[in-house]
């Protein structure tokens, strides 16, 4: 792992609560597939959004204090594909009973959000897939194999082409790449588009982060993305009662023929 102090205050400080967080007593998941889950929203034309309940963060205006199922249903009416949900206590007030919650009253994938560092770490809560994120994490082999023998799909996070070729030697098959610099919190959409021409197709790619309107949709999967993952466009915390529904069919509907027309003319 790189060293703290490159990383924005913020970060250190999620990463000491991380370490100071026990691990669970283990899981065995029966995991929703994340493939079948994209291939279906590709048919029905919906571009696969992975919408994040996210109640607040380090750089978010505000908080929502909904009720997670709720909102995880509204996200699911609005067409998301799969449900991202942190369960970070101190930064994004998450949890993993919110997960446990949403998981059991949604059918589509859900994804644990968390600061997993070790194999402790995977045992808190049953998710379908389960992010790991490269830069934080020494042994990524590893722990790739350890969530797999746990029934998650590892969703691997990388940021830059080196964090890239690591994910790859680890063997992930799922990997994101966050368009937020972990140093600064800055959000530059260039990142995707430098480090997806380097994925192979085989690999099930996801953009993250900073998607926050049909434009920024149709520029994503244009360099490549399979899926998106958005929170903030989708929670908009600083208008606490905004429309969650709504908010996430503009970017499920963004490559439909009306929303472009509807935009350009
Ligand atoms: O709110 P945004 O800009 O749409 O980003 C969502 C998601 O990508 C972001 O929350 C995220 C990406 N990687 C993370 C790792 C931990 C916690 C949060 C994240």
């Amino acid at each position: 792992m790189n060293s703290d102090t490159e990383l924005a205050p913020a970060v250190q400080s999620i990463l000491e609560a991380a370490r100071e967080r026990s691990g669970g007593d283990g899981v065995d998941v029966d995991a929703r597939s994340v493939p079948d889950a994209l291939a279906d929203a590709e048919a029905a034309g919906r571009v696969p959004v992975i919408a994040e309940v996210k109640p607040t963060s380090p750089t978010a205006d505000g908080t929502r204090d909904d009720d997670p199922v709720e909102l995880a249903q509204a996200m699911v009416d609005g067409g998301a594909t799969a449900l991202s949900v942190l369960t970070e206590p101190t930064h994004f007030g998450g949890s993993p009973e919110a997960l446990t919650r949403i998981r059991e009253a949604v059918d589509v994938p859900v994804l644990r959000k968390d600061f997993v560092l070790d194999e402790a770490g995977m045992d808190v809560v049953e998710a379908d897939l389960l992010l790991l994120i490269a830069r934080f994490v020494d042994d990524l082999a590893g722990l790739v194999t350890a969530a797999r023998e746990r029934g998650f799909q590892p969703l691997v996070e990388v940021h830059d082409r080196d964090e890239l070729e690591t994910a790859l030697a680890a063997g992930a098959d799922l990997i994101g790449v966050n368009n937020r610099d972990l140093a600064k919190l800055e959000v530059d959409l260039e990142t995707f588009e430098s480090v997806a021409p380097e994925v192979p197709d085989d690999v099930t790619l996801i953009a993250e982060s900073g998607i926050s309107s049909p434009e920024d949709v149709r520029r994503m999967r244009e360099a490549g993305a399979d899926a998106l993952l958005v929170g903030s466009a989708i929670m908009d915390h600083g208008a606490g009662d905004s429309d969650v529904t709504e908010n996430t069919r503009r970017l499920v509907e963004a490559e439909s023929d009306a929303a472009t027309e509807t935009e350009t003319t």
